[in-house]
């Protein structure tokens, strides 16, 4: 597997606070890859690590294979980020910010209206970008990081403040930019929702430590989906359960099964009412991120 993102023990500190721990991300190209975690876990900092904002300590980075430390130039020439707010010029319009961006870069001009057309901003490009919605400055800064057409874009939380529909332009565009393009993408993001759908692989990091990483299916098995039933005797409802080979398992009041088929609730169901236990409420569940992080602590 090749990788494109290979960190080695990364460790980082902010004074006496120790923000990334011993942090070993391994991202493959192609991939795009979910870099999820809560506020305050160390994604930013990581990401600036990774673009030599902050300064990538020796034999601890490697971008396609070459110490960043060694090889910064080469490699941050490979890379396209936007992390915070895009540097946009508001007076000016979409199309204006990128030739502007062009003439830095000494790069064709006909490249901004490939970039436009890329994140679906054509007809917006002689708007001034300080009339676009917050979704399509983003887009916006995302095809300015396009433009010196690199092979791994770095985003940090590109959907945070966008409206649903923001947020699924943001994620078809990145689907279109792995599967047309082949970039390699790392995203990063606090909800494990908005990621899920575009992700291929996925780290969750919290306190700087990595809690997990792999696919995104490896993830979907950690995370199955549960049943939650509310009874008048949970206790009674766990045995017949059990007895019929469900492996329920109480969480407060509440007896919980594994997600299954709607027919195979429908049986559980019937068993418990059948033996005269009212049955309040049956609802399917899907952990969320926070469960998640909890369950992952607990197995670490
Ligand atoms: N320049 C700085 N000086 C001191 N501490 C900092 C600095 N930047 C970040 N931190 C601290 O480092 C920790 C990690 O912050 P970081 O921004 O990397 O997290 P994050 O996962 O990106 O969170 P968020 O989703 O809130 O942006 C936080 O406790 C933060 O307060």
């Amino acid at each position: 597997m090749t990788l494109a993102i290979e960190t080695r023990g990364l460790n980082y500190h902010f004074g006496q606070q120790q923000v990334v721990n011993e942090l070993s991300l391994q991202v493959p190209k192609g991939s795009i890859y979910g870099f999820l975690g809560p506020n305050g876990a160390g994604k930013t900092t990581t990401i600036k690590i990774l673009l030599n904002l902050l300064q990538a300590p020796r034999e601890k980075v490697f971008i396609f294979g070459k110490d960043l430390a060694e090889h910064r130039i080469e490699s941050l020439r490979r890379l396209g980020s936007l992390v915070e707010q895009p540097a946009i010029y508001g007076h000016m319009s979409g199309m204006e910010n990128l030739h502007n961006r062009c003439l830095l870069l000494g790069i064709s001009k006909a490249r901004a209206a490939e970039m436009l057309a890329l994140v679906g901003l054509t007809d917006a490009a002689r708007k001034k970008a300080g009339k676009y919605s917050l979704g399509m400055k983003q887009r916006l800064g995302i095809a300015l990081a396009l433009l010196s057409d690199p092979e791994l874009l770095l985003l940090d939380e590109p959907t945070n403040g966008l409206d649903p529909n923001g947020i699924i332009e943001i994620r078809n565009l990145l689907i279109r930019l792995a599967t047309e393009r082949g970039k390699t993408i790392l995203v990063s993001s606090h909800l494990l929702a908005e990621i899920e759908r575009t992700a291929t692989h996925v780290g969750i990091i919290n306190k700087g430590k990595l809690l997990f990483q792999g696919t995104i299916a490896d993830l979907q098995q950690l995370s199955q989906p549960v049943v939650a039933i509310d009874t008048d005797d949970p206790v009674r409802a766990q045995t017949l359960l059990h007895a019929a080979g469900y492996p329920a398992e109480t969480e407060g009041a509440q007896i919980r099964i594994p997600f299954q088929t709607p027919a195979d609730h429908a049986q559980a169901n019937k068993l418990l009412v059948e033996a005269g236990i009212a049955v309040h409420a049956l609802q399917p569940l899907r952990k969320d991120l926070e469960h998640l992080f909890l369950d992952i602590t607990k197995n670490n």
